[in-house]
């Protein structure tokens, strides 16, 4: 393997150094290291991140590789910096048993781009009626800590409770998807004045808080953790906030579209802008943006939802929910955090890296620029702008809802223990 020398890089944001990475670890930090025999990547302006860590992916491998593959999803995740991502369970099989994880965990190992951590199903088949085989998947060679019937709602109270009474004896975590099933019967987009303007079906807030309220109580009462799946509102915000101060096991999720993107893009009746949970109004983006500066939200989460162009370019209603997030996911952090001086790069590291490899229990990834920490490594050059083209997605799929748009920054280098995955902005 071979051996880099990155030759003044500002590690966090903090003054130009260098960063030897040899044996798949960190060798070396400091002013002018011996470059001698090493590759050298030029660093002037570039900003060090540890690998960023994604604990929302939807990666459709089984079932639906005409979307995306473990291969293809895992190069789009490179791409934006990722060397760890969490692979949701609603594949087809879904992941409910430890055949399946270890089949994802698998190809995510064999494709090389970046970790591949299966999330389990809490429910068989998704379906909310029976405990899926939760110890199996978690003694698997796939080690499961994340359980998630993300998509739908565990909205059963009692199937709830017993998840989280269960995952207590590894350590796992119930990831929700909070979506009260009967407050959003055929909802497809937020509900307000717009919603009604525009003549599609409401999906209110307290379809969310509801849930998100109640599993708070529940983790509580169990003594277990839960984390709240991408949080799209201001009063679920609140209720995390409170839940926190009480001291209850609860984390929390947001995804980059929420801090940017809001329910009027609804008015193009452009199925690209139509997600679950749905776009919210610019009051909910400014909670989430001051939860994730508070740390209420522990970590961003893509949720990239890769679709075909048939699932996408139909009418609003007939449309599948979700939208690309891997690629660009650093930029819009920047964009609504960072360039907004809500935080800090160090405050990007954890919340992008740290908080996640903590709520998914991965010992590998998460770690903070020292000597001797493995080789997980982004070059993010925040300086520049970039139009978003959909076409030079490393996706399967094309449904980003940012083409045509300008964000900041760039991510020109990701390294998986020591390995380049991305250089010169260009998999490897
Ligand atoms: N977020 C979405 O709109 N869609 C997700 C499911 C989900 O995350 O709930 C998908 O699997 O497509
Ligand atoms: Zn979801
Ligand atoms: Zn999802």
């Amino acid at each position: 393997m071979s051996t880099y020398v990155i030759k003044g890089v500002s590690i966090l944001g903090g003054a130009p150094t260098d960063l030897r990475i040899e044996d798949g670890v960190i060798a070396a930090i400091g002013a002018g290291l011996d470059a001698g025999g090493a590759e050298v990547v030029e660093a002037d302006g570039l900003v060090a991140l540890p690998g960023l860590v994604d604990l929302h992916t939807h990666l459709r491998e089984p079932g639906r590789e005409d979307a995306e593959t473990v291969l293809t999803g895992t190069q789009a995740a490179a791409l934006g910096g990722f060397t760890a991502v969490h692979a949701m369970a609603n594949t087809d099989p879904v992941a409910d048993t430890a055949g399946v994880v270890e089949q994802v965990w698998r190809l995510g190992r064999e494709a090389g781009y970046c970790d591949v951590y299966p999330v389990g199903a809490v429910t068989v088949g998704l379906a909310g009626e029976r405990l899926a085989e939760l110890g199996a998947m978690a003694d698997s060679a796939a080690r499961v800590r994340v359980f998630s019937d993300d998509g739908k709602c565990v909205s059963d109270a009692v199937m709830m409770r017993r998840a989280l009474e269960y995952v207590k004896a590894f350590d796992g975590v119930i990831a929700q998807h909070a979506q009260e099933p009967r407050l959003t019967e055929n909802a497809q987009m937020n509900e307000g004045e717009l919603s009604g303007r525009l003549g599609l079906q409401g999906w209110p807030a307290v379809a969310e808080e509801a849930i998100v309220a109640r599993d708070c109580l529940l983790a509580a009462h169990v003594g277990s953790r839960l984390h709240v799946c991408h949080v799209s509102t201001a009063g679920s915000v609140q209720i995390v906030r409170d839940a926190k101060s009480k001291g209850w096991n609860v984390t929390a999720e947001a995804c980059p579209h929420h801090l940017l993107l809001t329910d009027e893009l609804a008015a193009t009746y452009d199925p690209i802008f139509k997600v679950n949970p749905p776009l919210r109004t610019t009051a909910d983006t400014e909670a989430l943006r001051a939860g994730l500066a508070d740390g209420t939200i522990d970590a961003v989460a893509t949720d990239h939802a890769p679709h075909p162009h048939e699932d996408k370019d139909c009418e609003w209603a007939a449309a599948a929910f979700g939208m690309l997030g891997l690629e660009t996911a650093l930029s819009i952090v920047q964009e609504t955090m960072v360039d907004t001086g809500l935080l800090d790069w160090a405050g990007v590291a954890e919340r992008m890296s740290y908080a996640p490899a903590r709520i998914g229990r991965v010992a590998e990834h998460g770690q903070p620029l020292e000597v001797g920490a493995p080789a997980n490594v982004v070059l993010y050059d925040p300086s520049v702008r970039r139009v978003i083209e959909a076409s030079e997605s490393a996706s399967l799929s094309r449904n980003t809802p940012y083409a045509g748009r300008e964000l900041p920054g760039r991510v020109v280098a990701t390294f998986l223990r020591g390995r380049p995955t991305v250089l010169d902005g260009k998999l490897q």
